[in-house]
C-alpha cells in the first residue's frame, strides 16, 4: 500500500479512463477503515469478460475512472474493530458485490446478489458517496459479509476465477436443482465461465458436452478439462444427431446469438441458463419453448454462502482453474487477447507481483 495520513489510504489502481477501454496507473483513496471493514492487500486478480463490457461500456451506464476487476485475492493487512471472522495475514477473496440493503427479500433469504440495492465491486457509488473500484489496485476496503476467506488447500491465484466464473456456474445448478448425478449438461462457450462450468458439472457426476464456435478447443476439452462430447455449433448434422438429449444447457456466449438451435438440444423440461451479458433482445419462437415445456432462465453470480461453498467444493473435488498468469502491464493485451477467444481460460493478474505502486 503507498501513504497513509491520519484517515486515508492512497492506492494504486489501473484505470480505464473512457470506453476504449484501455487501462493504465490510477491513484486514489481508499476510505477510513470501519468498524466492518477489512482492508486487503491484493495479490491476485481475475480477468472476467464483463471487465470487457464494463471497460468498453457495452452496457451504457460505465462511469471513469473505473478500476475494474471483481475475482479479487488478496492478503488482509488490517480489519475494523467489529470484524471476528479475520485477522491480519488471512488470504480472502472478494467478488462482483460488496453491499445490499440487508433488508429485502433477498437479503433476507441470503441471495443478497438479486438485492436491487447491491453495491457492485467497482462501476458504482459505495454509501460513503465515493465511486467503488476494483481488484486491479494495490489494495481494497470491503465489508466483511463480502470477503470470504480462502480454505488452505487453495492456490491463491487458483482461487481467484473461482469467485467470479466458479460461482457463476456452481449457483444455477444448485439452485435448479441440477446437482444430480447422471444429468446430461451443455455448455455452450468454453471460456473462463464455460471451462468451470466443465469442470464443476463433471464432478457433479454429470455427462458433459461443450458446444463451442470452432474446432479448436475440441482435442483440450475432451483430454484435459474432462467432457463428454463436443459440438460445433455451425455443424448442422452435429447438432441435429444431438436433439433432444440435454437437461440443461449454460449458455455463456457473450455476445447476441440465436437460441433455438441450442433450445432443440434441450429434452424436454430442459433448462436454458442464460450468463451472457447482452444488451440486446434475443429471440425464439415459442413452440420452440412450448413443446417440450422448455425453460429459459437466467442467473447472476451467486450468493456470499455460494461463494463459501464452491471454494469448498473445489479443495474437496481438488477441481482447479485452468489460468494463464500475466504481470499488470500485460493487462490492456491480455483483455485484447480474451475479447478475441484466445486465452484458455481464464486471465489472473499477479498483482502484488507487477509493483504497480512504483510503476505509477
Ligand atoms: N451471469 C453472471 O453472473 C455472469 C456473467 N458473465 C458473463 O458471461 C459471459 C462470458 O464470460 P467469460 O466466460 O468471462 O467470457 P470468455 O470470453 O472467457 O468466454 C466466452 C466464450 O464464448 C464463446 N464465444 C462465442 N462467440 C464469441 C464472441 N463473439 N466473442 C467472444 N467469445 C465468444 C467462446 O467460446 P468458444 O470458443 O467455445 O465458442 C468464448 O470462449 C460474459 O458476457 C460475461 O459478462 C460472467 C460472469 C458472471
Ligand atoms: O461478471 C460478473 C457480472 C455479471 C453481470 C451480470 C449482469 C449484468 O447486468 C452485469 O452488469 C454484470
Ligand atoms: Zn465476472
Ligand atoms: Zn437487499
Amino acid at each position: 500500500m503507498g501513504s497513509v495520513d491520519a484517515s486515508e489510504t492512497t492506492v494504486t489502481g489501473w484505470a480505464a479512463r473512457d470506453a476504449t477501454g484501455h487501462l493504465g496507473p490510477y491513484t486514489y483513496t481508499l476510505r477510513k477503515t470501519g468498524p466492518e471493514d477489512v482492508v486487503l492487500k491484493v495479490k491476485y486478480c481475475g480477468i472476467c469478460h464483463t471487465d470487457i463490457h464494463q471497460v468498453k461500456n457495452d452496457l451504457g451506464a460505465s462511469k471513469y475512472p473505473m478500476v475494474p476487476g471483481h475475482e479479487v485475492v488478496g492478503e488482509v493487512v488490517e480489519v475494523g474493530p467489529e470484524v471476528s471472522k479475520y485477522r491480519a495475514g488471512d488470504v480472502v477473496g472478494v467478488g462482483v458485490i460488496v453491499g445490499c440493503c440487508r433488508d429485502c427479500r433477498p437479503c433476507k433469504a441470503n441471495v443478497e446478489q438479486y438485492c436491487n440495492k447491491k453495491i457492485w465491486s467497482y462501476n458504482d457509488v459505495y454509501t460513503d458517496g465515493r465511486p467503488t473500484q476494483g481488484g486491479f489496485s494495490s489494495a481494497m476496503v470491503v465489508d466483511q459479509k463480502f470477503v470470504v476467506k480462502i480454505p488452505a488447500g487453495l492456490a491463491p491465484e487458483q482461487a481467484a476465477p473461482l469467485l467470479c466464473a466458479g460461482v457463476t456456474v456452481y449457483s444455477p445448478l444448485k439452485h435448479f436443482g441440477l446437482m444430480t448425478p447422471g444429468l446430461r449438461g451443455g455448455i455452450l462457450g468454453l471460456g473462463g465461465v464455460g471451462h468451470m462450468g466443465v469442470k464443476v458439472a463433471k464432478s457433479m457426476g454429470h455427462h458433459v458436452t461443450v458446444i463451442s464456435s470452432s474446432n479448436k478447443k475440441r482435442a483440450e476439452a475432451m483430454d484435459d478439462l474432462g467432457a463428454d462430447a463436443y459440438l460445433v455449433s455451425s455443424d448442422a448434422d452435429q447438432m441435429a444427431a444431438a436433439a433432444d438429449s440435454l437437461d440443461y444447457i449454460i449458455d455463456t456466449v457473450p455476445v447476441k446469438h440465436p437460441l433455438e438451435p441450442y433450445l432443440a438440444l434441450l429434452k424436454m423440461d430442459g433448462k436454458l441458463v442464460l450468463m451472457g451479458v447482452i444488451a440486446e433482445p434475443l429471440s425464439f419462437v415459442s413452440p420452440m419453448v412450448m413443446l417440450g415445456r422448455k425453460t429459459i432462465t437466467g442467473s447472476f453470480i451467486g450468493s456470499m454462502d455460494e461463494t463459501e461453498e464452491v471454494l469448498k467444493f473445489c479443495v474437496d473435488k481438488g477441481l482447479t482453474s485452468q489460468i494463464e498468469v500475466v504481470k499488470m502491464d500485460y493487462v490492456n493485451q491480455a483483455l485484447e487477447r480474451l475479447e478475441r477467444n484466445d486465452v484458455r481460460y481464464r486471465f489472473v493478474v499477479d498483482v502484488a507481483g507487477s509493483n504497480i505502486e512504483n510503476a505509477a
